[in-house]
């Protein structure tokens, strides 16, 4: 039943402080969403600079990785595009459905049992929170999400919810070895030979698993999902449901636009982070997308963020360099990049600013 909030209702002591969530506003069936999540109107997404001319980005068929023809379309898309989606890369597909399921099934739990993975969660690798940055934002997103860092099988089992626990790990098993396969490819053309032990940690040192839930939105116009934004990530790898509602930015000869990304039955959405972005000194790009809420389906997306680990120095690797290039950024210590992101609310392509020489 839809209903109205009264005066005296205390939004972000509901949604953040108490747990509840954004899925817990809309499950008392609010017929407009309150002044907290109405975003100012240059932020608000506007369907009709939707392009139609480039209707989707590059599906790229992943069994034949090895195929100089496959390693060159991946590599043209993150160039070019900065995002792309892969099919037949190998995790069953009833892999991916399970894991979707375990999604709602988190979700779906009551509030009390979900309130102990707040920010006082026992485990620091395991952590429930709304929108992006609750205490640094003016206007909330409309999402809730679990984030879960990717230490070991064994802490995972140790620490994740067990509504979900078995398939994310199963999940993680296989996609591992995907982005294993990626960051190879991608390196290659970067001079970079193999995957070892010291760039490893460099590369996917801290991967996290986050699971997305976008309740559905009375007013998906006003709101986002998720701001523009580009991630920090080395790459992320996505999963969404068949619902939609990611826009990727792509620059025009005379405007800019936003495309969406089509859900494709089975298929993974691979986008460059701004890590890889520096690293490779801008030959890959990392790109803005955003999330719309949808008026009458919730939504989920399942983002594993491969990161450097905190400790890691990033910058433009030594063989990008090699042929006498400028770099165009400096050396960061990861952990001051990431905190640096979470500082402030979305706001495009910003954070990189953050890594860049000033000439
Ligand atoms: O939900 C989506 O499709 C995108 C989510 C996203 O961009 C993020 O979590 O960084
Ligand atoms: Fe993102």
């Amino acid at each position: 039943m839809a209903s109205a909030l009264s005066n005296s209702f205390n939004v972000t002591e509901f949604v953040v402080n108490q747990g509840n969530g954004v899925k817990g506003l809309a499950d008392l069936g609010i017929e407009a969403v309150p002044q907290q999540y109405i975003q100012p109107l240059h932020e608000r997404f506007d369907s009709s600079i939707t392009n139609t001319q480039h209707s989707t980005i590059p599906i790229i068929d992943f069994s034949n990785s090895d195929d100089p023809l496959v390693k060159e379309a991946i590599c043209e898309a993150a160039a070019n595009w900065g995002f792309f989606q892969i099919v037949n890369h190998g995790i069953p597909i009833d892999i991916l459905h399970g894991l979707k399921a375990s999604v709602h099934r988190f979700f779906d739990l009551p509030v009390p049992e979900k309130r102990k993975y707040l920010k006082d969660s026992p485990s620091e690798s395991v952590r429930l929170a709304t929108s992006f940055s609750p205490r640094a934002e003016q206007v909330l997103e409309w999402k809730d999400y679990l984030m879960m860092l990717y230490v070991s099988e064994d802490e995972a089992s140790a620490s994740w919810p067990p509504e979900c626990r078995h398939e994310a790990i199963e999940y993680m098993k296989r996609a591992e070895i995907v982005i294993k396969r990626l960051l190879q490819v991608l390196l290659d053309k970067l001079n970079v030979k193999e995957i070892d032990k010291e760039n490893e940690h460099m590369l996917m040192g801290a991967m996290r698993l986050n699971f997305n839930y976008y309740p559905k939105c009375p007013n998906p116009e006003l709101t986002a999902g998720v701001g523009r934004h580009s991630d920090i990530s080395t790459i992320t790898v996505l999963l969404q449901d068949d619902s939609g509602g990611l826009f990727v930015h792509r620059e025009g000869d005379i405007t800019d636009s936003w495309i969406h990304v089509p859900p494709v039955n089975g298929a993974l959405v691979i986008n460059v982070g701004d890590v890889l972005q520096i690293m490779s000194n801008d030959l890959y790009k990392s790109v803005e997308h955003r999330a719309v809420p949808n008026r009458n389906t919730s939504r989920i997306s399942i983002p594993i963020f491969v990161n450097p680990e905190p400790q890691a120095l990033i910058g433009p690797l030594p063989q990008v360099l090699e042929s006498g290039e400028r770099p165009i950024y400096k050396q960061v210590k990861y952990s001051d990049y990431f905190s640096h992101f979470f500082s402030k609310p979305h706001d495009g392509k910003k954070a990189i600013e953050f890594a860049k020489l000033h000439v």
